[in-house]
Formats: C-alpha cells, sequence, structure tokens
C-alpha cells in the first residue's frame, strides 16, 4: 500500500508529521491560517509552533482542503481531537473512499464520549480509519530524531501495510490490531501528564511522581480494559510508552499545565493541554462502567474547581489499603 500523503493540520503535530512523511515523498499539509501556511512555503518555519525548525521544501502547504487532499491515499489528522468531528464535517466532500483516514490526536470527545475513530465512523462511513499514536514530541520529530509509534486498525493486516507506507527514516510505525487500546492509550496518559505535573509542582518528590505514574497505568489499563481494549496494548508505545514521556517530561504540554497548577500559577495561555478536556469525560466514563480511576477523577475535580490540590493527594493517601494489581 503505498501513496501520496496529506496531513490536516499544521499546528505542531502536523507540521512535525509532514516534516517525517517528507522525507519520503511529496506531502501536502493543510492549516486554517493563511500566515502560517504562507510562512511554510515562503520561509521554510512554523514559528508559532515549531521556533526555528527547518521544513523539507517537499512539503506543499495550502489553506484549501480540496488542494491538500487531492490524490491522497493516507490523510493524517492533527487537529485537537475536540475539532476533529468539525474538521472531518468540511472534509466529506473531498473524501474518496480508498482514503485512509488516521487520526494523530489523542483525545476523547467531551461531549460524546466517542473515541477518535468512532468520530471517523459516524462522519466518514465509507473511509477506513486507522489511529496513529505513541511517544512522540513534535519537536524531535520535526527534527528527525528516533521514534517509534503504534498504527491500528481494526484490520490487523490492512495496519501492516499502513504502517509499512508510512514509516519513515527516524519515524518507526509498529502496527497493531486493536485501535481501542490504542486510543485510550493516547487520551488517558494525557490526564495522567497534568496529574504527574502537579505532583512536581507541588514539590511532593520524586518517590511520589514514580507512584503517580505506576499507579496511573494501572487506572489506564483498568479503564481501557472494561472498554474492550487488549491489556498488552496498554503496555506498549501508546499506554506505558507515552506515559513515561510525560509523566516524566516538561516538555509535555498536559505535564507543564499540571505543573502550573500544582504551583498555584495561571493556567491561561498554556499551549493545548488535550487531557484538559479529556479528564471529565474519562472520569464519567469510568464512573458510569463502575471503574474505580480516582486519579483521574481527581483530575477532573481539581480542573472543574471542586478539589484543590493538597485535598486531592491527602484523599489519594487515605484510600483503603488494598492488594496491588486487584
Ligand atoms: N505536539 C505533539 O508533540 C503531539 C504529539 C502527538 C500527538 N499530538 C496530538 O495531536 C493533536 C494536535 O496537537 P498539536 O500539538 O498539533 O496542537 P497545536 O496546538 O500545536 O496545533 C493545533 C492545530 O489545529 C488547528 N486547529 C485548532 N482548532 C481547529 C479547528 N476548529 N479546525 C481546524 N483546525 C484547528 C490550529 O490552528 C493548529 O494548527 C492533539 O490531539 C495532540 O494530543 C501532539
Ligand atoms: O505535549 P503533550 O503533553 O501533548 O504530549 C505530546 C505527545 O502526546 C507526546 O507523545
Amino acid at each position: 500500500m503505498s501513496g501520496r500523503v496529506a496531513v490536516i493540520g499544521a499546528g505542531a503535530w502536523g507540521t512535525a508529521l509532514a516534516c517525517a512523511m517528507a522525507r519520503g515523498a511529496p506531502v501536502t499539509l493543510w492549516g486554517r491560517d493563511a500566515g502560517v501556511v504562507r510562512q511554510i512555503n515562503a520561509e521554510r518555519t512554523n514559528r508559532f509552533y515549531l521556533g526555528a525548525a527547518e521544513l523539507p521544501g517537499a512539503i506543499a502547504a495550502t489553506t484549501d482542503l480540496a488542494e491538500a487532499l487531492d490524490g491522497a491515499r493516507f490523510v493524517l489528522l492533527a487537529v485537537p481531537a475536540q475539532t476533529m468531528r468539525a474538521m472531518l464535517t468540511a472534509m466529506v466532500p473531498h473524501l474518496h473512499a480508498n482514503m485512509v483516514l488516521v487520526s494523530c490526536a489523542k483525545g476523547i470527545e467531551r461531549d460524546s464520549g466517542d473515541l477518535m475513530s468512532e468520530v471517523i465512523a459516524e462522519t466518514a462511513p465509507a473511509n477506513r480509519a486507522a489511529v496513529l499514536s505513541g511517544p512522540s514530541f513534535a519537536a524531535d520529530v520535526a527534527r528527525g530524531l528516533p521514534t517509534a509509534v503504534t498504527l491500528a486498525m481494526a484490520d490487523e493486516k490492512a495496519a501492516l501495510a499502513a504502517a509499512e507506507a508510512l514509516s519513515r527514516p527516524g519515524l518507526r510505525l509498529y502496527a497493531g490490531g486493536d485501535p481501542t487500546g490504542v486510543e485510550y492509550g493516547g487520551a488517558l496518559k494525557n490526564v495522567l501528564a497534568i496529574a504527574a505535573g502537579i505532583v512536581a509542582g507541588r514539590g511532593l518528590g520524586a518517590s511520589a511522581q514514580a507512584a503517580l505514574t505506576a499507579r496511573g497505568f494501572a487506572e489506564m489499563t483498568r479503564v481501557a480494559e472494561a472498554l474492550g481494549a487488549r491489556v498488552e496494548t496498554l503496555a506498549g508505545l501508546s499506554g506505558l510508552g507515552d506515559l513515561i514521556l510525560t509523566c516524566s517530561s516538561a516538555q509535555s504540554r498536559n505535564f507543564a499545565y499540571g505543573l502550573a497548577l500544582g504551583r498555584g500559577e495561571d493556567t491561561s495561555g498554556l499551549k493545548l493541554a488535550e487531557g484538559v478536556a479529556t479528564a471529565h469525560i474519562a472520569a464519567r466514563i469510568a464512573g458510569d462502567h463502575g471503574i474505580e480511576a480516582p486519579i483521574i477523577a481527581a483530575v477532573a475535580d481539581i480542573l472543574d474547581g471542586r478539589l484543590g490540590v493538597d485535598a486531592a493527594v491527602s484523599a489519594l493517601m487515605a484510600r483503603p489499603i488494598r492488594v496491588e494489581g486487584q
């Protein structure tokens, strides 16, 4: 399976993915902001989102959706999760049934509780859906640093063909047949990274941060498994791999958001932290299914202003003693 690639969304992740894809073939990059598109084409930079990184000449940026999608075999969707449905709806008139739509966003739709693959299935039912997720900072991928992520589709053989077609020097794709697990891994790690940032910002120590990450992994696995994911998927790149990355680095915008919360700083004006929009719906889904997810619930309560950081930490430490792994 080979073919031209279109990337939708000229923010940090879309531009970084376009850089990687351009190492194999020409790529079109759609952005909604004419100034950003002009800068990419004329100056080979996207300063607001990627600083001074030099972008390859093989990227053709455009604000015209029809032009971006024309002749594309793979369409990489790199817009925020909460805008995915509107984006796809605008794309529908320009789609052909042979295009594979690859969600590269990490989040759960706030109003519906839908995963991005479900949003694709609902808005573009004639197209095959794939999800791409794993430990990958845009700045690293744009520079061509070694990165490995998972591409999952319901049909694992199709996923393998797509992973082969989209792997590039520096960007290695593993194939998977469990899109649900890959998506819950990517979405929930953002919520847990906010929690890890809070712990760091409050100065609670490296031991607490490690404990939070390990218990967060248990929680993420429990939630995803109850919703149909395979446990081994969560132990892979898109679960554990991404959790380790984002729970340990202030380069993560979700961690940075939590850091500010923990320090009592203003969070307005910070860059996109997808976990903020996902926390509440993730906590609700867990509650509706009777799944214990105390860290996710605490993050939702803190973000909604129902609970202070110190009270949340005390409540987590005071939970009944239980057997680990149950
Ligand atoms: N940045 C990363 O390192 C990274 C890595 C992996 C996955 N992701 C995921 O990719 C997704 C996008 O993140 P990002 O880092 O590119 O965010 P970003 O804030 O850097 O860029 C978002 C882009 O989406 C555009 N956008 C915003 N609202 C839109 C709308 N209503 N319609 C169309 N376009 C809209 C913005 O103009 C911008 O170009 C997120 O789900 C994120 O979790 C990001
Ligand atoms: O900056 P974050 O927190 O959105 O994390 C970026 C990527 O998801 C890391 O894999």
